[in-house]
């Protein structure tokens, strides 16, 4: 059959209404509160005092006059409270400069090494930044018999200090894998015993380490939780503390703005008359942009990636629920074309997406015209096709009940889950640093960016909705491998969670020097992966966003902090 007399059948079909594979997505939670900004009048001397406080902060964090490893211990506190704080990106290159000193001043061997607590500080900042520093330091701490010394039971602050470090290890750091298992067993007795010397307050920190450790933590809900915390510390810059308030409520600003905008953009699309069993999620999508980047230099980035991240979920909503098989064929062929002559050959209700699809691109091409980048389309566009491919690929199991291996099945849902595209994504409208190079790079699903897909795919298909369960859908990674290996669900999610801790591994040996692009834009997978933390451990929040999720949402764009 031609590809029109199939369009016409298929639309006649449309119009007859086809049982459909289709779910009732609940409307918004957020109605239309964030449609209208209304733009704060009193914010000139906000930032003009945030500016102030910024000069005055970036003098303390300046490498040069500080000698010696009390003063080298100082700056590493600071640098830590600052990132803790969520005003590190102002201060990027003295962070850079002061760690690079003290990386080439004490080269793999930190100094005070006879202290715990600075010891896994001074291990944790550095491998963050990309400065290979050796584990090795860390057997100081084990006896005659290789285990850790009895007596770093009572060095709480030092345990912690050590559990957040031992997040930063590779494959192969036996001394890491087995300093998180002791310092998780003595730190989670500590809680359960309320043998804290220093009370709720400590006890507290633990509860919120255990649950969530720094490196897994987006920095946006860190400065949240962080600052309440500061601000009870004697030993408190207050100079810091009002900037990190005020830079904070003045990110809010900037980002609320910016979610107007995008929700006017998809009212005007009627999306949800057009397509009305697509999930109206703008404002979750947002949240998850916002912990890709949220610095005010990236606004352009966020409002594309908006936009696009949504058409995909039409896409997903698409490919695994409403669209018929012949229809997703259709739609795929139309995409790997790439034209607007494809419209006529596409069922009605898919014209509005692919229509979008293109706009979008144009748009992101014009204003790349004038500097010249208009390549990084081309790469995003393959990376759309493959996308689809795989999209195809699992309507197509699931139009002929075919349940894959789970070696089969991650090799097309690493790519459907839509990570490798939006990493790539995430770099389109980026001045700094980004060349073709990292496209290049990108294309060819580099170990960071597997890694984070893996991960993002694994913890989707753990937490599966009870809508996914109940209609016709791919099997799950889970249910691919239980099926395989003949093993319960109990022992396929603790198999996931190490595949997780592998892959993490492998994330943070990416992201150490030398590294294959510049090591600032790494940020972007890695924080795609934080992200899945929040949007995918105990159930969807994405598409139905829980209390606390709701409660995320409300502190980042809702709610100022008191100054
Ligand atoms: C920033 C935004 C809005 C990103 C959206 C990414 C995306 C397509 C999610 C689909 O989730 P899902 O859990 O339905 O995926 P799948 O159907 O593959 O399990």
């Amino acid at each position: 059959m031609s590809i029109s007399s199939s369009v016409s059948a298929l639309n006649e079909s449309f119009k007859q209404n086809l049982v459909r594979n289709t779910v009732n997505f609940s409307p918004s939670i957020w109605g239309d509160q964030f449609l209208i900004y209304n733009e704060r009048k009193d914010i000139a001397c906000e930032e003009q005092l945030a500016r102030e406080l910024k000069e005055k902060v970036r003098k303390e964090l300046l490498v040069e006059g500080s000698t010696g490893p009390t003063q080298h211990m100082k700056l590493l506190e600071l640098i830590d409270v600052v990132q803790r704080l969520g005003v590190a990106y102002h201060f990027e290159d003295e962070i850079e400069e002061c760690l690079k000193h003290i990386y080439v001043t004490y080269g793999a061997i930190w100094i005070n090494k006879n202290n715990l607590e600075s010891t896994s500080l001074w291990f944790r900042l550095l491998r963050q930044q990309g400065f290979n520093v050796s584990s090795g330091i860390f057997y100081k701490y084990k006896n005659e018999n290789g285990n850790f010394l009895e007596s770093l039971r009572d060095d709480i602050h030092g345990m912690l200090s050590l559990y957040e470090a031992t997040y930063m290890r590779v494959e192969g750091e036996e001394v890491l894998d087995e300093a998180l298992e002791f310092t998780k067993y003595h730190l989670g007795n500590i809680i359960q015993k309320h043998i804290c010397s220093n009370g709720a307050f400590l006890e507290t920190q633990i509860y919120q380490a255990l649950r969530q450790p720094l490196r897994k933590r987006l920095p946006r809900l860190e400065a949240l939780r962080y600052i309440p915390i500061y601000q009870q510390q004697d030993s408190r810059n207050d100079d810091l503390l009002t900037l990190a308030k005020l830079d904070f409520n003045l990110l809010q600003e900037l980002h609320r703005k910016e979610l107007s905008q995008i929700s006017k953009w998809w009212k005007n699309l009627d999306v949800m008359n057009k397509v009305p069993y697509a999930r109206d999620r703008i404002v979750e999508g947002y949240f998850w942009i916002l912990a890709v980047y949220f610095e005010p230099q990236h606004s352009e980035s966020r409002i594309f990636l908006m936009k696009i991240c949504n058409l995909l979920v039409i896409l997903d909503d698409t490919y695994d629920n409403y669209g018929t098989y012949e229809e997703l064929q259709i739609f795929t062929k139309a995409i790997q074309k790439w034209s607007i002559s494809c419209m006529d050959m596409l069922p009605e209700y898919m014209k509005l997406i692919y229509q979008e699809i293109l706009n979008v691109y144009k748009e992101a091409e014009d204003l790349l015209e004038k500097k010249g980048n208009t390549y990084r389309l081309c790469y995003t566009k393959e990376m759309v096709k493959e996308y689809t491919q795989n999209l195809l690929i699992e309507a197509k199991w699931v139009n002929e009940r075919y349940i894959p291996t789970f070696e089969e099945y991650m090799s097309v849902a690493i790519v459907s889950v839509g990570y490798p595209l939006l990493i790539m994504l995430s770099y389109v409208h980026r001045d700094d640093l980004v060349t073709e190079d990292t496209f290049k790079w990108l294309s060819n699903y580099p170990p960071i960016v597997k890694a984070s897909s893996l991960i993002f795919r694994l913890m989707d298909d753990t937490a599966m909705r009870k809508d996914e369960r109940e209609r016709n859908h791919v099997a799950s990674s889970v249910e691919c491998y239980m099926k395989e290996h003949e093993v319960s669900k109990e022992h396929t999610h603790e198999l996931f969670s190490k595949l997780i801790e592998d892959n993490w591994k492998v994330i943070n040996k990416e992201s150490l020097r030398p590294t294959h692009i510049p090591e600032p834009l790494l940020m972007s997978p890695i924080n795609f992966v934080r992200v899945c933390e929040i949007l995918y451990t105990g159930g969807d929040n994405y598409t139905h966003a829980g209390k606390e999720m709701i409660g995320y949402i409300k502190s980042l764009l809702v709610t100022p902090i008191t100054v």
